[in-house]
Formats: structure tokens, C-alpha cells, sequence
């Protein structure tokens, strides 16, 4: 089931300079008790993209549903409300009110949403601040502890009202590596127990430990299957991918590579699927594999030079849609990263050798 959706997100902010579109039309679908990492360069879009779904702002066009409810249609105090309900939010910096002791912290969204009594309210945020390890300091203030025991207690607070929904922007981002781990590990204790959690991050590392990374360039979320296909690249090198990308639609049964043309781009899959023939020696064509979402083609006689080495046809069955590489763009991207080199060249001698094997 989906927790959150986007439904075509533009987001243009006004100023006396002019507009500046941060969002472009984002469509993005979370599932229920998914742990999702958002990561992009700085000023890709990421806090606006949150700021959207936490209902911080609103977007200039689109919708965004959240735990069913189309968050923007609701007004300013019902909104409140609901949020407070729903989305447990954590900030880099913690944000915790420095006048009151992190039990009171831990309390404030509780007394807001009028969720518990006020006795099942103390023994909550008290439950909730052991299950940080944090509650042998309940009564002290934010500034007599760390930076990281600040952060778990802030995830303390994000879980007063027991939202569905997490939402954490870089809440490691502020501290050092053992303390970051040790945060982290908590937002992983709260996957295992079910929650959805949004989490943006600069750390490409991260995207190995949740459910999903999504990869935000210059406002636009780089296609997944851009990043199975080419999944070795760095933050610069998908930005690079996600502005020189032209899709292209072809018709179910149409030809997209011959045998033989000139070479001048490379194809990865978005969307259905395509059959690779070569022609034999006695002229019969012969089907060598069928490619799905996620798999390029076309790449051999770019890295080797020379003409076409297959043909390439869309499945009679459905339509194709490609994003389409120029030869400098592919050829930079695998130059510039080593992982992808190797993928690749591997790539290309397996299919090599699966040629040679039915020319013979
Ligand atoms: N209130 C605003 N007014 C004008 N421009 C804005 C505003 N907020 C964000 N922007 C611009 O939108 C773009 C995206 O900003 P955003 O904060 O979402 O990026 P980010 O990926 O979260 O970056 P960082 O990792 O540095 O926090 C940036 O170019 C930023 O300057």
C-alpha cells in the first residue's frame, strides 16, 4: 500500500532576481514501511522535496497524498493537527526547545495533539526515552547532553504520537561518524518495527543499508533504472546523466538498432522490453537475448569503435521507451568511473562471446 505519494510536484520559488523551478515535476510513490534514502548534491532539491511531503511548504503545482490524506487540501489547524499525528519529523540540528528538559521535549507533541492523558503521557515519553537510551538523563536540559544523545532524543520526540510516518532531514549530518552510525542504527530499529521513513543524506554509503535510494538531480528524481544500469556512479556523474538523458518511445515490433549501421549512442531500458538478433552466415537471423527494464544496449561498438554488432527490435508484445546517451556522455561516464568501466567491459566480452558462439 502507498504511505505517501507525489503526484507531479513543480516547485518555482519567486524572487526579485526572477523564478528558479527547484522541483520539476516529481512522481514518487513510498510504501508502506519502506525506509527510503533521498541523496543528491547540495541544491539538487532534496529539502524542498521533503518539505513537500512534511507539508513545510506547498508546492506552486501537484498534489501530495500522505497516509491517504491530500495533505494540502486540509486547513491550517486541522493540517497541524493531522501532522502531528502522522509525521514525526528530525532535523539535522535537533531543534529541541532549550527551556525544557527532554522529557517536557518528549512530551511537547502529546500536550499538542492531546493524544494520551497526562499520566500515560509521562510514562510514554519516559518508555520512549529508554528505548533511546536515553532516560537516565530525562531531567536534564538539551545543553548538558551531546550532540548525538540531542539527536536521540529528538527521535524520541519524532515518535511522542506514534506517526505511520518518519521523516528525517540529514539527521546524521551534524555528527561525528561512530555517533552518526549509532543514530542510524535507530532509524533501522524503527524500519524493523514497521515505520515508513523518508531520510535525505549526502552519504552515497547509505543507500546499501535501506530499502530504496532515490537520487535527486537538479530537481528531477534520475530514473531507477538509470541507476541499475549504471549503478557505480558518483552524485556529479548522475547529475551529469540526469541533464544530457532524452527518452525516446518506440512502438511495439519497431527496429531501434541494425546490424551494421554506424554507431553514435547508447540505450538503457525504462520500459518494456527488446529482442537482440544477428544474422548468421547462411542469412538466417537468430534471437541471442531478450533485454528488460535496466539493461542497455547499443554500448559494444561505442567502447570498441565500428558498426552495429546485432540488431535490436522491441518485443512485438509492447512498446519501448529508451533514454538515449550521445557517445561523448557514455563514453566520459565510463572513463570517469572504474566501477562502471569494469561492469561494462564485462558486459561487453560476455555478449561478445555469446556472438562469436552463433556466427561459427
Ligand atoms: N525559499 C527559497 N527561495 C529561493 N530559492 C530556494 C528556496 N529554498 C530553496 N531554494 C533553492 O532551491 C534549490 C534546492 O534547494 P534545497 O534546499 O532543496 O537543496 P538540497 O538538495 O536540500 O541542498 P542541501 O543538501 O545543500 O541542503 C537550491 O538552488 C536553493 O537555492
Amino acid at each position: 500500500m502507498a504511505m505517501i505519494q507525489l503526484n507531479q510536484i513543480v516547485k518555482t520559488f519567486y524572487h526579485s532576481g526572477g523564478a528558479f523551478t527547484a522541483l520539476k515535476g516529481i512522481d514518487l510513490t513510498i510504501d508502506e514501511g519502506q525506509f527510503v534514502a533521498i541523496i543528491g548534491k547540495s541544491g539538487s532539491g532534496k529539502s524542498t522535496l521533503l518539505n513537500m511531503i512534511t507539508g513545510i511548504d506547498h508546492p506552486t503545482s501537484g498534489e501530495v497524498i500522505a497516509a491517504g490524506q491530500p495533505i494540502h487540501s486540509l486547513r491550517k489547524n486541522q493540517f497541524v493537527q493531522w501532522r502531528g499525528r502522522t509525521i514525526g519529523i528530525v532535523f539535522q540540528f535537533f531543534q529541541l526547545i532549550p527551556t525544557l528538559t527532554l522529557l517536557e521535549n518528549v512530551m511537547l507533541p502529546m500536550d499538542f495533539c492531546r493524544m494520551f492523558t497526562s499520566r500515560e503521557r509521562v510514562k510514554r515519553a519516559k518508555a520512549l526515552l529508554e528505548e533511546v537510551d536515553m532516560l537516565e538523563q530525562a531531567n536534564k536540559y538539551p545543553s548538558a547532553v551531546s550532540g548525538g544523545q540531542q539527536q536521540r532524543v529528538a527521535i524520541a520526540r519524532a515518535l511522542a504520537n506514534d506517526p505511520p510516518i518518519i521523516v528525517a532531514d540529514e539527521p546524521t549530518g551534524s555528527l561525528d561518524s561512530q555517533t552518526a552510525d549509532s543514530v542510524f542504527s535507530l532509524f533501522q530499529k524503527l524500519s524493523a518495527q514497521g515505520k515508513t521513513i523518508v531520510m535525505v543524506t549526502h552519504d552515497q554509503t547509505l543507500a546499501s543499508k535501506v530499502h530504496r535510494s532515490i537520487i535527486v538531480a537538479d530537481g528531477q528524481i534520475v530514473n531507477q533504472y538509470m541507476v541499475e544500469a549504471f549503478s557505480g556512479l558518483d552524485l556529479d556523474q548522475y547529475s551529469l546523466l540526469q541533464s544530457q538523458l532524452q527518452t525516446i518511445h518506440y512502438p511495439a515490433g519497431s527496429v531501434i538498432i541494425h546490424e551494421g549501421d554506424e554507431a553514435d549512442c547508447a540505450y538503457v531500458i525504462l520500459s518494456g522490453e527488446v529482442e537482440i538478433s544477428v544474422k548468421q552466415p547462411n542469412g538466417q537471423k537468430v534471437i541471442v537475448s531478450i533485454l528488460g527494464k535496466g539493461q542497455y544496449f547499443g554500448e559494444i561498438a561505442l567502447v570498441q569503435g565500428g558498426r552495429r554488432t546485432a540488431t535490436v527490435r522491441c518485443s512485438i508484445h509492447s512498446d519501448v521507451v529508451v533514454a538515449v546517451l550521445q557517445r561523448d556522455t557514455f563514453v566520459g561516464l565510463v572513463k570517469n568511473s572504474e566501477m562502471t568501466k569494469q561492469e561494462i567491459d564485462l558486459m561487453i566480452r560476455q555478449r561478445l562471446g555469446q556472438l562469436s558462439g552463433i556466427r561459427v
